[in-house]
């Protein structure tokens, strides 16, 4: 498991305020989420749901401000780097190590979990299968279609068991079946895993089993106020 990860405590999210450099600014609401609870997260293209999971993420952005507090438990990560806050994030580029074939990119998120050679290749052969994605162990991330990468994607992320994982858009690229047969099986993962997720989506089918809901605020102008 991974060593910063506290397997029982509750991810809470302090209110939070962002505000970009022209003035745009939005704040949002305190959150609590359990293990295994999911946010799903609604709004408008451009409002800012990706800023702020590259913020939640750990990602420096010269272009924004943000000011709010994460804690894993009792313990406050948001000053803590990237590296250290077990946090994941699928991105829609979906970024795959590209000279890695689908098992080693599925391996390297295993490698906490120090797991002897034949009980990792046996969980990723699980998995693969669970997707429909059996026997694609030594693909290489040029020889998948958008819709197999996303769902590499997604199970990279998830098999390393983060605190926190952020999803946004993770479902784009995959026909209305497989959508349905992937979100399904994502939210199954993160219950069973206990695993608190947040997932960013346009679309409400994606978000059917999400626990709780963020309808992302309007945004003011703070030069307005001023
Ligand atoms: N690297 C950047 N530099 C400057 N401004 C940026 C940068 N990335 C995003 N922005 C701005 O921040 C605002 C929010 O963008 P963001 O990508 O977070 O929106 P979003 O809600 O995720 O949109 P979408 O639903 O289209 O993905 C936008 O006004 C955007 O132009």
């Amino acid at each position: 498991m991974n060593k910063h990860r506290a397997a029982d405590s509750s991810v809470e999210l302090s209110r939070c305020q962002l505000l970009w450099r022209d003035g745009k600014q939005v704040e949002l609401p305190p959150c609590q989420l359990a293990p295994g609870e999911t946010l799903g997260v609604m709004g408008p293209s451009g409002c800012g749901k990706s800023t702020w999971l590259r913020w939640l993420l750990g990602v420096q952005q010269d272009y924004v401000d943000v000011a709010g507090a994460i804690y894993f438990g009792s313990r406050r990560v948001d000053h803590l780097p990237i590296e250290e806050r077990s946090t994941g994030m699928v991105m829609q580029d979906q970024s795959l190590f590209p000279h890695y074939s689908v098992a080693d990119n599925l391996a390297f998120a295993l490698r906490a979990q120090r797991l002897g050679r034949q009980q990792r290749q046996q969980v990723i052969a699980g998995q693969l299968d669970a997707l429909g994605l059996a026997g694609y162990q030594q693909r290489l991330p040029q020889q998948l279609s958008g819709g197999e990468k996303a769902r590499i994607s997604l199970l990279r992320a998830v098999l390393a068991r983060p605190q926190l994982i952020l999803l946004d858009e993770p479902f784009n690229g995959l026909d209305a079946a497989r959508r349905r047969q992937v979100c399904e099986w994502t939210y199954a993962f993160l219950r069973e895993q206990r695993i608190a997720a947040i997932i960013v989506s346009h679309d409400a089918a994606d978000l059917s089993g999400a626990q709780q809901r963020l309808q992302w605020p309007e945004s003011g102008n703070r030069k307005d106020e001023e």
